[in-house]
């Protein structure tokens, strides 16, 4: 339990099986031909599991008696359990190598550590058609138990698994991922961030510095922005005095709930299965909020529709026809998985930016040439014409991804470098680690963009399966598009109307719990440009 969501929603495309085991061999085979390099193939694979080591040789922590591993693991105290995820991950590889194994934890399923992007891409191409993992505990638990009637069997992508995830990712799929849904977006968005830039001139003090906790009106831009999409709407979370009991000033307070309550419910240990603690009570309140508001949204939704039929659908008013109830919980879907994500992305980027001033003006150079005025939209042609800064969004991520990694549970047995591995083990994807990797990435912790620049003299030739900001497969982030027009768009016009400075530290200071978040006081000193 203490680390059950040390990720919080990770995932990717499926490919062919590699590595299946003997016992989960493939029979469907069309032709004699394809029989015959079928039975060829599982004959290798049963010959590969028999090659390997056996799991319980996988090097780990030894368990202690009747307590197992969970002492190393205690939060402040324990070997492991004192660092925060990210440190405990780097000191586990130190200690046992490439691929290790924390056994006998009471109440949890082992853990598997990876930090070989090889090994990492074999597990990710065997993760199956329906990759398993593990979702937000309170959140399934609000939805298929506490509120079974309001969600009526659709539970959404973040917290469901199997057939009934597949079913409901197949309805959104579509409308979320392919290009042209981002298209419609790129005016109101643009919009959105316009008006930020003028609440962040406004909140700049005598020295031009932003206050220490900017990344609260971050949370609001991300809230404004993925509103639009979500539910069709613009909030009015950017307004200078809302009252406290407006809906967008609500709505902020509910997602600082969540963010509290998962901490505090799913990543530490906590009592909310067995009574009803306040924390659980306020987090029920934050998520039936979200409910509410998104039900009010998608029924506002259909009633439009109907008011103009010809109009090229929205995002919300095409899951709506799909199917209402997946309207609404995908409408949650997104505010859950929209708001911190993208606010500490753009915090990471601009810090990072600020600290390499070689990068901001070359980066600078090429907005003030896209974006001719201060004011000039950001469209999806002058997107197109902005490849350093987007190579910039690829290094911070590099360098800061915002989920450490990702995690997948075994649906079959399968070979892991060279030891066999039984199926339902919960395997950790440490991108992270392996992108700090001096192997990988020369100068790894060095924010040098140019490594993104394809067919430059200074790309990158490391595996790609090192870094994976949003995920891979079938399961892969819904909202990647989103996320990077909005911080994209932000970041654009904030270098198009300042020049960017950070004077309280030179390293990004960070807390890794259900995701990164940058713990600086985010006082950035935001110079007019002429
Ligand atoms: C910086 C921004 C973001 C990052 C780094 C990020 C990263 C991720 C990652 C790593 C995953 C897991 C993918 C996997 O298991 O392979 C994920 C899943 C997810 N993300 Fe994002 N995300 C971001 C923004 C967003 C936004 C804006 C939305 C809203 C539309 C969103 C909605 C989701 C959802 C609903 C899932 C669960 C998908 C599933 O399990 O089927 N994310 N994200």
């Amino acid at each position: 339990m203490l680390l059950q969501s040390t990720v919080r929603a990770l995932g990717v495309r499926g490919a062919a099986p590699v590595g299946v085991s003997a016992r989960h061999r493939s029979t469907a085979a069309a032709t004699p031909l394809d029989a015959t390099a079928a039975a060829d193939a599982a004959a290798a694979r049963s010959a590969e599991w028999e090659r390997a080591k056996p799991y319980h040789a996988i090097p780990g922590p030894k368990p202690f008696p009747l307590l197992g591993n969970l002492p190393r693991l205690l939060p402040k105290i324990g070997q492991y359990g004192k660092y925060e995820i990210m440190d405990m991950q780097k000191q586990l590889r130190k200690d046992f190598g490439d691929i290790v194994r924390v056994s006998k934890i009471p109440g949890r399923k082992d853990m598997l550590f990876l930090f070989d992007p090889k090994t990492a891409e074999k597990m990710l191409r065997n993760e199956g058609v329906w990759p398993i993992r593990e979702g937000i505990k309170t959140l399934h638990y609000y939805r298929t138990v506490l509120r079974k009637d309001k969600y009526e069997g659709v539970y959404g992508t973040i917290t469901s698994q199997g057939k009934e995830w597949q079913d409901f990712r197949s309805k959104v799929n579509q409308p979320l991922m392919q290009p042209r849904s981002a298209r419609r977006y790129f005016a109101p968005i643009d919009e959105v961030a316009q008006d930020f830039i003028g609440r962040m001139r406004d909140l700049r003090d005598e020295n031009m510095e932003l206050p220490a906790g900017f990344i609260n009106e971050l949370y609001k831009w991300s809230l404004e922005s993925i509103a639009l999409v979500a539910l069709d709407t613009r909030l009015g979370c950017l307004a200078p005095n809302l009252a406290p009991d407006s809906e967008p000033q609500r709505m902020i307070d509910a997602v600082q709930v969540m963010f509290e309550g998962f901490y505090k419910l799913d990543l530490q240990p906590s009592l909310w299965r067995l009574v009803s603690t306040p924390m659980w009570r306020r987090l029920v309140h934050a998520f039936d909020y979200f409910y509410d508001v998104a039900e009010k949204y998608v029924d506002e939704a259909v009633a439009k529709q109907k008011t103009n039929p010809d109009k090229e659908p929205s995002i919300l008013e095409r899951l709506m026809k799909e199917d209402p109830r997946v309207a609404k919980v995908m409408a949650s879907d997104m505010l859950f998985g929209g708001v911190d994500t993208t606010s500490h992305l753009a915090a990471s980027l601009l810090f990072h930016l600020a600290k390499y001033p070689n990068v901001q003006r070359k980066v600078g150079e090429e907005v003030r040439r896209v974006l001719p005025a201060k004011r000039s939209p950001v469209t999806e042609d002058a997107m197109e014409q902005m490849t350093y800064l987007k190579a910039c969004l690829k290094e911070s991520l590099r360098v800061f991804p915002i989920a450490m990694g990702n995690i997948r549970e075994t649906q079959k047995d399968i070979v892991l470098s060279d030891y066999q591995v039984p199926k339902g083990v919960d395997v950790f994807l440490c991108h992270m680690v392996m992108s700090h990797d001096e192997q990988h990435y020369p100068r790894p912790m060095a924010f040098e963009p140019e490594r993104w620049l394809r067919g430059g003299p200074q790309a990158h030739t490391a595996h790609p399966f090192t870094t994976m900001p949003f995920g891979f497969g079938p399961r892969t982030c819904v909202g990647r598009r989103f996320a990077e027009l909005e911080v994209l768009t932000l970041v654009a016009k904030v270098l198009r109307n300042f020049w960017v400075e950070y004077h309280h530290g030179d390293q990004i200071e960070f807390s890794s719990r259900s995701i990164n978040t940058v713990t600086l006081p985010l006082k950035f000193r935001l110079v007019d440009h002429e």
